[in-house]
């Protein structure tokens, strides 16, 4: 069943639209405890380089496949993942979207992100809806599914006047999921990702520019560094502006992607090219339910 969680918090020193974002594109091993280290200090230096809100790339904690979901898992909020992000965000007084973790639930695995104001607390957790099950012949196999559940509900949080909705990695191919979140009025969608080197080439940008001009919000991805091996993250974390215009990226190595984005761009577009209002609904709908 499809339901919809809305969260959401202000932060009062920040009462415009605009927003120092950076975005994260970390080396990654197999030691928690050193990517949890890693990943702190990037986010000291992201505070250093004037960052309001960071945000981390799909199993920044953890190298990412089906066979490491189990072992990596946390309890949310109650592991070392989340006491990070928390002590970071309140030492900074920054917002962090926690990337993705493996969550523990009951008896079951979610791939997870978590976001935290600067006061150190959880203000949302979204569950990845579609799970990433794809077979490419010569080219990649993957089931999050064999070890995964899926989450049933949109994820919205605010900062000051500024409206996000979050999805993470595969999410991004569904476009349905991204109107939803523009019609709750987002300005921005971020998605913790980490997609690989056989469908990043073609579909990474292409994606994102898609998602951002057919709804007029800002787009972010942040993508692991790339490794040499297990899953090969495709990199190239990036922003995309309403106009579907690419404003940052990184190339595959680590990095720290810096955009200032003033999300009035969003007003100025829909007011521009007003598409919203003038959706033919009345036609779609009638299609629909014949
Ligand atoms: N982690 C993911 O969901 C990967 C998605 C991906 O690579 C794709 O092509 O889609």
């Amino acid at each position: 069943m499809f339901t919809r969680l809305i969260q959401s918090t202000s932060f009062s020193t920040m009462v415009n639209r605009k927003i120092r974002t950076a975005l994260l594109q970390l080396n990654v091993g197999s030691d928690r405890e050193t990517n949890l280290k890693h990943a702190a200090n990037k986010i000291a230096e992201a505070k250093k380089g004037g960052a309001e809100l960071v945000a981390l790339s799909e199993c920044f904690n953890s190298p990412y496949g089906t066979k490491f979901f189990d072992q990596y898992a946390e309890i949310i909020p109650g592991g070392p993942s989340c006491a990070m992000l928390s002590n970071a965000a309140k030492e900074h007084g920054i917002y962090i979207v926690g990337g993705t973790i493996p969550e523990r639930c009951d008896s079951k695995l979610y791939n997870t992100c978590t976001v935290w104001n600067s006061n150190g607390e959880m203000i949302a957790k979204y569950r990845k809806m579609h799970l990433f099950d794809i077979d490419i012949p010569g080219g990649i196999t993957f089931k999050e599914s064999e070890a995964l559940s899926a989450g049933n509900n949109l994820v919205t949080f605010k900062i000051g006047d500024v409206k996000f909705g979050l999805g993470i990695c595969y999410d991004l191919r569904f476009e349905e999921l991204a109107k939803l979140y523009r019609q709750e009025n987002c300005d921005m969608l971020i998605y913790p990702a980490a997609f690989n080197m056989t469908t990043g080439p073609l579909h990474w940008e292409l994606l994102q520019r898609s998602r951002a001009v057919d709804n007029q919000v800002f787009v972010c991805t942040i993508s692991p560094a790339r490794g040499e091996k297990g899953y090969i993250a495709w990199g190239h974390t990036q922003v995309t502006n309403p106009w579907g215009k690419v404003l940052a990226t990184a190339n595959s190595k680590e990095e720290i992607v810096y955009c200032d984005l003033n999300l009035s761009e969003c007003d100025e577009v829909r007011q521009q090219i007003p598409v919203f209002p003038q959706r033919r609904t009345d036609i779609y709908n009638t299609i629909l339910t014949k």
